[in-house]
């Protein structure tokens, strides 16, 4: 058994990740942590989510000095579901000290020169661990995932977005010189936990937000290795995303080509799901997977994508990396 804590636990990402780590048959939750100075500090888990009241009882600790020198002893693996900030800065801590580290924010997801400035109001002070971190799309990045000490697990609408554009991109069925449009919708709970007012949830109908800033454009662009435009919503339910992508493809593309494209990418992934129906959020909510579904008509394509923003866009993703870089079947703790 692997010895694993979760920093960030009381958070909706860190929460489904503890439930994920506790039902896992060779990971034990060793340890969870929230911030030194957190109101959560020394509560039960379950108090603070009572669906695991009997599950996981362990109290959340404060990561005061203490607290860290306990998070990394006798420790196999960090899980970061921190800010992206908090996890710049906690990651190299337990890097140096040996223990591979799966950072949930996106911290370490994109290395590209002043990126970190320009989208997420802070320089990054870590270019060495940038370096070397792996983005971790696990269907797409298997085989680094499994030889690195830092995965950068991959945005929520991003995961959604790459896993719909990267098999057609990866077949040279985009029509060079379009850029794709992704249309998404995210619950509220892609939010976090804080209460703010914008992510209240009697304030929030259906309204577009991020509008040519959002942090996850330059970061889809980055991994497709192409341009697209990326447009997110917030919805008023609680969990799931859903992307509808529209592509030009290249002249000439045939249907049969694009379906082959899709089965070449996901035919031995169980967890990407080529659906015969449109996706939906109530398909995915509550499950690893992400569906797909497309049509196309006059060389434009239209494709479809759901998943759970806290699980394969975030916390069972972290869990398929952490699979696959210990060697484990890659769906195992998830299906
Ligand atoms: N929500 C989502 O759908 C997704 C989230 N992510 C990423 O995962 C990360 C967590 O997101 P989410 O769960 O939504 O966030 P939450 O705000 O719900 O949770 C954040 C967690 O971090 C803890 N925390 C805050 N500051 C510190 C600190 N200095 N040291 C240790 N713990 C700290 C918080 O507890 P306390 O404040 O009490 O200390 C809380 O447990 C973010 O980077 C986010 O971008 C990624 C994909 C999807
Ligand atoms: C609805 C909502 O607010 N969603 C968040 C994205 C979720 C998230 O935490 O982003 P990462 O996947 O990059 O970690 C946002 O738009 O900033």
């Amino acid at each position: 058994m692997l010895n694993v804590v979760i920093i960030g636990a009381s958070g909706y990402a860190g929460a489904e990740l503890a439930l994920l780590v506790h039902k896992h048959p060779e990971l034990n939750l060793k340890g969870l942590y929230v911030s030194a100075g957190s109101q959560d500090a020394n509560k039960p888990f379950s108090a603070l989510h009572p669906q695991c009241l009997g599950l996981v009882d362990l109290p959340v600790k404060p990561l005061d000095d203490a607290g860290m020198q306990e998070a990394k002893t006798g420790t196999d693996l960090i899980c970061l579901a921190t800010a992206h900030e908090v996890s710049m800065n906690l990651a190299p801590q337990f890097l140096t000290a040996g223990i591979p580290v799966f950072d949930l924010s996106g911290a370490f997801r994109v290395q590209q020169d002043g990126f970190y400035d320009k989208y997420y109001g802070f320089t990054h002070d870590q270019p060495e661990w940038l370096s070397k971190a792996v983005y971790g799309l696990a269907e797409w990045n298997a085989e680094q995932i499994k030889q690195t000490d830092l995965v950068a697990v991959a945005g929520c609408y991003p995961t959604a977005s790459l896993l719909a554009l990267k098999p057609l991109m990866a077949a040279g069925l985009i029509k060079a010189d379009t850029t794709p449009i992704i249309n998404a919708v995210s619950g509220v709970s892609g939010a976090g936990r804080k209460a703010a007012i914008g992510t209240s949830f009697c304030e929030v109908s259906l309204n577009p937000y991020g509008v040519f800033n959002h942090r996850h454009q330059p970061e889809i662009s980055y991994h497709l290795g192409g341009k697209v435009v990326f447009q997110p919503h917030l919805g008023n339910f609680v969990r799931g995303i859903l992307a509808t992508i529209y592509v030009q493809l290249a002249d000439g593309v045939t249907e049969e080509q694009v379906n082959a494209a899709y089965q070449q990418a996901y035919s031995n992934s169980p967890i990407v799901r080529l659906s015969k129906q449109w996706p939906s959020i109530r398909g995915v909510a509550g499950t690893p997977f992400c569906d797909l579904h497309w049509q196309m008509q006059d060389g434009l394509l239209i494709v479809g994508s759901a998943i759970d923003n806290l699980l394969k866009g975030a916390s069972s993703q972290a869990l398929q990396c952490i699979n696959l870089r210990f060697g484990f079947e890659p769906t195992l703790g998830l299906m």
